[in-house]
């Protein structure tokens, strides 16, 4: 099972976002951060390999074209996290979530496998409440436990910790790590978190004027000179008092 992106464009009418994405194929296990400044096509990318939007050139998980899925193998193999947060309605975060496998038509499901998601994500306390109930940052808990609970074969993360406090966006990207390394699933997450992309991603994507400037290992793609053509930004990396990297911004360019 691979990802394979080869010369990927992308337009909003005559407005072109993407131009020529290629990325060699994504291995099962590899969680890729999706990075680059606002407008820089991020969502734009995943809402073309999610279906949400047409794109020119190819895209194939496994072999098969994302734009020739149906929508049944795309509901299978595809779990996508709009940026959006769901809706606050009167169903219970349960129910919620529930749903996608409803709607997936997957007769020998057991529900024990909800409540083990629920558990994994440590949100076991929230299942019984109502959507319109659950706070912006609980609800991004419940979008994931959709995506989660259908076992995909791809992860699709637009931003799954922009409405998380800082214990939430540990315990997410631990367990986005351990789904994608005990599914051998990918995942290619958007953020903005230069340093959680530095330490939980196996590969950086970053994007700029529609091309991807600087692509691997996050060690190797995220240097200073990157950081200031992406971002405009003065870049310092230094090592932590544990050893780790970190990235420190001194100044807006
Ligand atoms: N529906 C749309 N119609 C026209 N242009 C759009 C539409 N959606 C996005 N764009 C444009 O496409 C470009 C890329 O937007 P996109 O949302 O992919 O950026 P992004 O990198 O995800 O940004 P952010 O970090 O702010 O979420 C932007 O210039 C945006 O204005």
């Amino acid at each position: 099972m691979s990802l394979t992106l080869q010369n990927i464009s992308i337009a909003y009418g005559s407005k072109k976002i993407l131009s020529d994405i290629t990325l060699d194929a994504i291995k099962p296990g590899t969680l890729v951060a999706l990075l680059g400044k606002n407008g820089a096509g991020k969502s734009t990318l995943i809402k073309g390999l999610a279906g949400l939007k047409s794109y020119q050139g190819e895209a194939s998980l496994d072999g098969v074209e994302l734009a020739n899925m149906t929508q049944h193998q795309r509901l299978k193999s595809i779990g996508y996290v709009p940026q959006t947060l769901p809706q606050g309605s009167s169903l219970l975060a349960y129910e919620v979530v529930k749903s996608v496998v409803t709607l997936q038509g997957e007769s020998t499901f057991k529900e024990q496998t909800i409540e083990d998601v629920f558990e994994r994500l440590k949100i076991s306390h929230l299942a019984l409440w109502p959507m319109h109930k659950l706070s912006g940052g609980q609800r991004q808990m419940i979008s994931l436990a959709q995506a989660i609970v259908r076992k995909p074969k791809l992860y699709l993360l637009d931003e799954p910790t922009s409405a998380l406090d800082l214990n939430w966006q540990m315990q997410v990207l631990k367990a986005i790590r351990e789904e994608v390394s005990s599914q051998n699933a990918i995942a290619i997450l958007i953020s903005h978190d230069i340093n959680l992309a530095l330490r939980y991603s196996d590969q950086v994507v970053l994007l700029n004027q529609g091309q991807i400037l600087a692509e691997g290992p996050p060690k190797e793609s995220l240097t200073v000179d990157h950081l200031a053509q992406a971002y405009n930004v003065n870049a310092r990396i230094e090592s932590c008092s544990k050893g780790h990297p970190i990235i420190l911004i001194d100044n807006a360019l």
